[in-house]
């Protein structure tokens, strides 16, 4: 395992003029306040124009299912719109690019998907969905930090506002993110795994109930004995954040110097303010192999690539210390998983939890071998070295209300001419006619 370093951390460096790197906005329109939180800058559309006689109320495409919170803003955002909510039928892809031909619903002014469970049925956002949109859509508010799904850049050029909801999910990915680095600094799958994948396995091949448990008091007695020698406590440790944005803030702040004691390091595309650097404790790098080099556990904590090209590859691992610890909440399109199991083997990375992956569902076979289910928590008579969970970093009822709330608020904002509260496509946008 790589030893706390004394790295001396660099002087300021220029940014890079490529690789944009933080789940937040992108600039110019936004920026993130010390605390986290969004500041918007101005960019107004005026409200959409009222029907005949002023009566008619702005049609809201509501994609998925229903609010399940939030009653009150519910009321509200009903009450000031036409929520209109396609069947599950509807919203699968053939149906749904026959309805927005057919203009089904009417010359709806916003998009509304209040939860990532549904509403994605029509698959990606891409030209052959954004180009039968009316002219009169204005926003498109979704559930989500990750906007992988649906072309920003395009929506921008229909001028229409794309917001996210990463605010809501930062501090359950955060959160997550706590549990997984800890866990490659303490092997948790193979602690978990010795405790209790003999004992299945053991049932599995025996039909009797007496089952012998000899393999599986073997297993707890080896991975007792022998798991202190590998583990470290992450106090004094190198943290490397790639990205910097709402997501790599709280992790700083809940790892930092004031709680678990690491060493913050990061790099962005956007270097952030002197004072938020002194509030986290974060040393800014100008480069990903700086970072790379200078850390003991890497998170990857960044939107996927506009490209859709991996950020972890042969070649950035390769800058890593032997024994490195490396996490990804991020998304697995960043991850040559290939790369990464080469690594694994090397042992250039010591310890991997991954909470997304490249080709989801699927899982990578080499990976959940090397997570050591086969054998009890061991791959290759070693402990099992990776943590594999089912994207669930941002999932909890809190990260469910907030995104609804968000949605239903950007929606609110911009339709009645006020300012989207999390857009992350302004930089991109034209203005309607
Ligand atoms: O909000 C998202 O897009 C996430 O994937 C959180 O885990």
């Amino acid at each position: 395992m790589a030893e706390p370093t004394n790295t001396p951390m660099p002087p300021s460096t220029p940014v890079p003029a490529s690789t944009p790197r933080s789940e937040s906005p992108a600039p110019p329109a936004t920026s993130l306040t010390p605390n986290g939180t969004t500041a918007v800058m101005p960019m107004r559309f005026p409200p959409p124009p009222e029907g005949e006689g002023g009566a008619k109320r702005p049609i809201v495409l509501h994609i998925g299912d229903p609010t399940k919170y939030n009653p009150e803003t519910h009321a509200e955002f009903s009450e000031m719109f036409e929520v209109i909510r396609p069947s599950a039928a509807e919203r699968e892809r053939s149906e749904f690019i026959k309805a927005l031909k057919e203009r089904r619903w009417g010359d709806f002014t916003a998009i509304f998907r209040p939860f990532w469970g549904t509403g994605g049925e029509m698959g990606r956002w891409d030209a052959e969905l954004v180009d039968l949109l009316p002219d009169t859509v204005r926003v498109f508010a979704s559930a989500g930090a990750g906007f992988d799904w649906a072309d920003t850049k395009l929506l921008g050029e229909r001028g229409i506002i794309y917001c996210n909801s990463g605010l809501a999910a930062a501090e359950a990915v955060a959160d997550f993110a706590v549990a997984m680095i800890i866990s490659t600094f303490r092997h948790l799958p193979w602690c978990m795994g010795a405790a209790t994948l003999p004992h299945l396995l053991s049932r599995q091949s025996s039909s009797s109930s007496s089952a012998d448990d000899a393999p599986a008091r073997k297993a707890f007695q080896l991975c007792h004995a022998q798991a202190t020698a590998a583990s470290h406590n992450p106090r004094g440790h190198v943290l490397g954040l790639i990205g910097f944005g709402n997501i790599g803030q709280q992790i700083a702040a809940k790892l930092g110097h004031a709680a678990f004691g690491m060493r913050i390091a990061y790099y962005d595309v956007i270097r952030k303010s002197p004072s938020m650097e002194m509030t986290l404790g974060a040393t800014f790098y100008g480069t990903l192999e700086e970072l790379m080099k200078a850390s003991d556990c890497v998170v990857l904590c960044t939107p996927a690539s506009s490209d859709g090209k991996p950020l972890i590859t042969a070649d950035s691992l390769g800058h890593m210390r032997k024994g490195t610890r490396f996490v990804n909440i991020a998304r697995g399109s960043l991850v040559n998983e290939d790369d990464l199991v080469a690594a694994l083997e090397e042992g250039r990375v010591g310890a991997a939890a991954l909470d997304v992956h490249a080709d989801e569902p699927r899982v990578n076979p080499k990976l959940i071998e090397m997570a050591g289910l086969d054998g009890g928590g061991c791959y290759n008579g070693l402990p099992g070295r990776v943590m594999l969970t089912c994207h669930n970093a941002g999932g909890t009822v809190e990260t469910h209300i907030g995104f609804e709330e968000l949605s239903m608020r950007n929606i609110m904002a911009v339709l009645q001419g006020k300012e989207a509260i999390t857009p992350v496509n302004m930089h991109l946008l034209k203005a309607k006619e």
